[in-house]
This record gives structure tokens, C-alpha cells and sequence, in this order.
């Protein structure tokens, strides 16, 4: 007779590194036996989330308990929302361990993984437990994500150090998109040089994207594998996919996130030869500080992904400021016509690479689930496309609440949603429902 599989307890922690922010949420397992790929309902639920918001230029911060049960009888009444005394990724976990330590009723020995989200995988396409191999094939790729894997890198550190009885687990914002057809992921260079160097069109936002199919199919009633799409997701750093019969089949972002859209502190793309022309110093290595865990990189990639977009364009890094200082700030608009000039570029290329058949464009991120400006600029301006939205349930968004809200007029041919991601629960989720991470 099988053996009966071992109960699973404990708590996962997963942990969102992103270029301008330190997402976190805490979840326990809602049933002690392992559950079905496809059951319905989460296979976790969540406990507390907390976020460090603008993380290089003024930190804020927020801590909520959703489970009562873990709300500590004599937690702090104090809850602040400046983090003065953050200033990097790693600062920032120190501060949410601080406060968990303070508020919540947690034992941290419950924690059996934590997961993280790793920007840049390279050819790792499936989720790894992070071992001296692993942490070194990640920090390899640093520089082809100079935002992020660094910083990722240094929350593993510390929860190496602060949560010995946990697993870290990287997963792959890259992986979602593994089989983007050859011809859409491949550069026109030497294909010898580009083989042996891996240099191709990665993309990235996947975990992002992963957990936007999954939900927006379920709202459209539709299995993901028939579900069309044309996802924005607009942060700090922003990108656009294209997914067809619920596959990645074109995404903005290439090689490193740089590509495609700009950002708070990103050009987006640019003809690459331009750089030559900014600085003759453009293959140097940067002499700035690059990055928590001082990342080599050139001065090219330290003016293409620190000094350019939003900071460079409007002196912000920060799109609701950039939006709110148009009228009186003739800099501020073209940052802002810019970000909506790019973004039509792709919304046009990929309605036509998925031959007009597309359920729904979904904004997303915190610029798309927040920014009622910049979904009525995209959508007036792809009304031929079949797209319109109603005005009065796109200024009802100002947060989304639940996951998906319909903002499309109606009788529009095409829905308009808008859809609250969270990789941390697309993390968690995959995490419960792998085996092996369980035996
Ligand atoms: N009300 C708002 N209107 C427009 N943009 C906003 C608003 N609130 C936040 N944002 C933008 O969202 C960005 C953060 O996006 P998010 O996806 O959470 O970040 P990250 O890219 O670090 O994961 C902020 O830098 C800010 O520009
Ligand atoms: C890939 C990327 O740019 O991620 P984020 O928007 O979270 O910084
Ligand atoms: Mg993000």
C-alpha cells in the first residue's frame, strides 16, 4: 500500500524584491494534504503583508496583520509610515523583521520557505532551492538586471542568516516566458556569438504575468490555455506581453529590463548606438556606487538604468507626482506623453501579432492599478482598435479591490480590466502546490 504523504504545516514567506520596492507577504498553508494543481481557491492564505515603497529616493512603509489570530497582545499602537532609516533592500527586511518581531504573534521557526523573486534567471527556467551553485548562477546575471538580482541577493543573504530552518527559493520572473518563439526572441546579430553568450530576449514581469492570466481567465470564464491577452504592467519598471492561448508569445522587455518601455529611472529602448554619443566613456566601469553588493557595471548601464526616465525626464521618480505637475510643468507632460507614446507603440504591434484576437487588455502594476490618467489617455487613443472604457468605472479604480474590476463601456467590443497582480501569492501558490519542495 502507498504511503500516506506527510502532513504539511508551516508558514511561507515570500519576499518581492523590486527596483523601487521590498514587497512582502507571509501565508499558511490552508490544508495539511497536498492539493490539486487545478482545485479551486488558494492553496494558501494570507496572514500579513507588508511594503517599503520608494526605496532610493523617500521610503515609506506599511505593515497590515490580515489574520487576527497573529496580532500581538501588546503590539506597538504606533505604525509609521516614513522609513528614515531605509535606504537599500537589505535595510528594508531589517525594518519588516523589526516590526514583526514588534506586532505580530508569529513564531518564525514556523517559517519552512521563503520565496524569492529573482528578476534575472538566465537559462534556469524552473524554481531552485538556493544553494551555493544557484546563489552563484544569480549573482552571475547581475549584470543583466543591475536593479535587481543584487538586491534579491541580499535579502537571501539575510534570510540565510535570520530564518537558518527555512528553504530560500528563487523564482523566475524570466521562466514565464521561456517559449517565445525563436524568431520574436532572437537579436539580428551572429547567432554563434549570441549562442554561446546567451544574449536574447528574455522578459521579464512573469511571475506578474503568471498570476494575471491566471485570474483574469478565471473572471473571463475562460481556460488560460484559450485566453488572448494584452497585459500592461506598469511599475517603476514597466513592460507589455503578449499572450496567446495562455503562452508568453511577444514581451517589451529583451535581454535586460532596459528594453522596451521606459521607467522611473530607465530609458526604455533607445538606438543603442546613441550611447556612444551621450559619453565617450560609456564602456567604463562606473565609478558610482552600483548597487547594494557593488555590481561592476559600465557607465552605459549605470546612465541607461539609474539616470534616465522619470528622474532624468521630470526630476521624480515617482509617475502620480508626474502626472499631477503637468499643467504647470511642461517637463512633466512629455514624460508623461512619452511613457503613453511608448506604450501605444506596443499596444498596436502586439494587437496585430495576436490577429485582433484579444479578450482584454489588463493595466496592472502600480502605475496601471493606480493611474486613472494614463488609462484614459491609452484606451481613448486605441479606440480603433475596439477598445473603450467607461470614464466613471475608471476613476472608481483608485485601488483596486478584489483582483480584477471591469472598466470597459458598454457594448466595447474588447474588455478594458484592470487587475491588482501579486507575485508574492503567485510565489506562495507554486510553492504549495510543488511536490518535491514537500517531501
Ligand atoms: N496614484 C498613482 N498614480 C500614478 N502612479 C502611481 C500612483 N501610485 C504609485 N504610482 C507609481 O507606482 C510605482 C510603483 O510601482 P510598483 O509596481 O509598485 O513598483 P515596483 O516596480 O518597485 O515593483 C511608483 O514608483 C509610482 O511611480
Ligand atoms: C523587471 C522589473 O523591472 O521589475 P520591477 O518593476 O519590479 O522593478
Ligand atoms: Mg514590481
Amino acid at each position: 500500500m502507498a504511503e500516506a504523504p506527510a502532513p504539511r504545516t508551516g508558514l511561507i514567506l515570500s519576499l518581492n524584491s523590486g527596483s523601487s520596492s521590498l514587497k512582502i507577504s507571509l501565508y499558511r498553508l490552508t490544508s495539511q494534504t497536498p492539493p490539486e494543481a487545478d482545485a479551486p481557491g488558494d492553496p494558501v492564505k494570507l496572514v500579513l503583508t507588508s511594503a517599503i515603497s520608494g526605496i532610493s529616493a523617500s521610503p515609506t512603509f506599511d505593515f497590515s496583520i490580515v489574520d487576527p489570530s497573529a496580532i500581538k497582545k501588546d503590539a506597538r499602537t504606533a505604525k509609521d509610515d516614513a522609513a528614515p532609516d531605509v535606504h537599500d533592500h537589505t535595510t528594508a527586511f531589517a525594518h519588516f523583521l523589526d516590526y514583526l518581531k514588534q506586532e505580530a504573534d508569529i513564531d518564525r521557526d514556523q517559517i519552512v520557505h521563503v520565496c524569492h523573486r529573482i528578476v534575472h534567471g538566465g537559462d534556469y527556467y524552473t524554481p531552485v532551492i538556493i544553494t551555493e551553485e544557484s546563489y552563484h548562477h544569480i549573482d552571475r546575471l547581475s549584470d543583466l538586471a543591475p536593479l535587481h538580482n543584487g538586491a534579491a541577493l541580499s535579502v537571501i543573504e539575510a534570510c540565510l542568516e535570520t530564518l537558518k530552518q527555512a528553504n530560500s527559493i528563487a523564482y523566475f520572473d524570466t521562466a514565464f516566458h521561456h517559449y517565445i518563439p525563436r524568431h520574436i526572441s532572437s537579436y539580428a546579430i551572429d547567432q554563434d556569438i549570441a549562442n554561446k553568450k546567451g544574449l536574447h530576449k528574455y522578459g521579464f514581469h512573469g511571475l506578474s504575468y503568471a498570476f494575471i492570466l491566471r485570474v483574469v481567465s478565471r473572471h473571463l470564464q475562460k481556460p488560460p490555455a484559450d485566453t488572448n491577452l494584452i497585459i500592461l504592467h506598469l511599475g517603476s519598471g514597466a513592460s507589455i506581453c503578449a499572450i496567446q492561448n495562455g503562452k508568453s508569445l511577444d514581451t517589451s522587455m529583451g535581454l535586460t529590463p532596459v528594453e522596451g518601455l521606459p521607467g522611473a529611472t530607465r530609458s526604455g529602448a533607445i538606438d543603442p548606438t546613441l550611447i556612444f554619443h551621450y559619453t565617450h566613456k560609456a564602456g567604463r566601469l562606473s565609478h558610482k556606487e552600483t548597487g547594494e553588493r557593488g555590481v561592476g557595471v559600465t557607465q552605459a548601464e549605470e546612465i541607461l538604468n539609474k539616470q534616465s526616465g522619470w528622474r532624468a525626464l521630470a526630476g521624480t521618480t515617482d509617475f502620480a507626482a508626474v502626472t499631477k505637475q503637468r499643467e504647470t510643468n511642461p517637463a512633466a507632460q512629455l514624460a508623461f506623453d512619452i511613457f503613453a507614446d511608448r506604450i501605444l507603440n506596443y499596444v498596436g504591434a502586439y494587437f496585430v501579432k495576436l490577429g485582433g484576437n484579444v479578450d482584454a487588455v489588463v493595466f496592472s502594476g502600480g502605475i496601471g492599478e493606480r493611474s486613472v490618467e494614463l488609462r484614459d489617455e491609452i484606451i481613448r487613443r486605441s479606440a480603433c482598435l475596439g477598445f473603450a472604457m467607461d470614464e466613471g468605472k475608471n476613476k472608481g479604480v483608485r485601488d483596486v479591490e478584489g483582483e480584477v474590476v471591469d472598466i470597459s463601456a458598454h457594448g466595447g467590443q474588447k474588455k478594458v480590466l484592470v487587475c491588482r497582480t501579486d507575485e508574492q501569492l503567485e510565489m506562495a501558490r507554486q510553492c504549495a502546490l510543488e511536490e518535491k519542495f514537500w517531501l
